[in-house]
């Protein structure tokens, strides 16, 4: 059995099947990890969504911004943006099943050390702290009050995390925290405005994997497609996994057991 885990398909639907033909897959027999951003942006994100949901058990996937977004859109009231490209999911015939998985979907896998997660983990959160707070907004989202919660997810505020949050003010940053983060400062308190390479940081403000950890997971994630794959100066086991498929990059996947990196390119633009 080979275990992959890949970045941002952010409807990238042709390299998507190009890198399971590379990576020869077998969802009889391997197992695929997905690191959120399903959707958006790309051509393909319906084709994208089928095909992961199709794996079935092969895939584990989690939440990145843009699937969030997408719920919003569908089932928080929020709005379509102009570079959004999801009027064809929101059309679909199929469109309610598709939504239906994907808002059952968590913001977090784990399995031994390996920790799957969108932007990254605040460096104060252990491994079992961090999945039980990824867990208490999957069970939101999943319960009868998702949709309530979709309505008030959007916000930068509080952009730092205290123990003793609740209700929405608490996820929200736990939903900002795994999907959304790239720059922290030294309290964990996270930036929303810099989103390019690692010279854009805000003073005061350096990428997440940059602070150490109590603990030791890898922590393979996505998101930040100006990384282009690489993590300089980290101080914990990070896989940067995003690189970029939908702006003329590539789409790459990690065997989780070997650490080899497969990258097809990006048929974009
Ligand atoms: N709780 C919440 N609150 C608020 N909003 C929420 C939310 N939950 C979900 N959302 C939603 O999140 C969505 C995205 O928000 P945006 O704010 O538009 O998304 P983003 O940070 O740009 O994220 P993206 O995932 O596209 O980043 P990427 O690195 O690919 O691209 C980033 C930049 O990197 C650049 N880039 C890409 N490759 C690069 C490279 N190699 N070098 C330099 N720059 C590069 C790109 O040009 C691009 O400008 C919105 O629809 C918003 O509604």
């Amino acid at each position: 059995m080979a275990r992959y885990a890949v970045g941002d398909l952010q409807g990238c639907h042709r390299e998507f099947v190009a890198l399971l033909e590379r990576l020869a897959f077998d969802p009889h027999r391997d197992q695929l990890w997905l690191a959120g951003d399903l959707v958006n942006r790309g051509p393909g994100s319906l084709d994208c969504l089928r095909e992961v949901r199709a794996l079935g058990d092969a895939a584990r996937v989690i939440l990145g911004n843009h699937d969030l977004h997408l719920l919003a859109v569908a089932r928080g009231g929020a709005t379509l943006k102009r570079s959004d490209t999801l009027d064809a999911i929101l059309a679909a015939a199929d469109r309610d099943s598709l939504l239906d998985w994907l808002m059952q979907q968590p913001l977090a896998v784990a399995e031994g050390e390996q920790l799957m997660v969108h932007a990254g983990i605040l460096p104060q959160w252990s491994l079992p702290l961090g999945l039980g707070l990824a867990d208490e907004v999957r069970q939101r989202l999943g319960s009868e009050h998702g949709g309530a919660f979709l309505e008030q997810m959007y916000g930068n505020q509080p952009a730092c995390w205290r123990d003793d949050l609740d209700g929405i003010e608490r996820l929200r940053v736990i939903v900002n925290a795994f999907t959304r983060m790239r720059f922290i400062d030294a309290d964990g308190c996270l930036d929303f405005a810099a989103k390019e390479g690692l010279d854009s940081a805000p003073r005061g403000f350096a990428p997440w994997f940059s602070y150490p950890r109590a603990d030791d997971p890898q922590i393979i994630f996505g998101h930040w497609a100006a990384l282009e794959g690489h993590t300089p100066g980290a101080r914990v086991r990070a896989e940067a996994l995003d690189t970029g498929c939908v702006w003329g990059g590539s789409l790459t996947a990690l065997d989780l057991d070997s650490g080899e990196r497969i990258s097809v390119p990006s048929q974009q633009r």
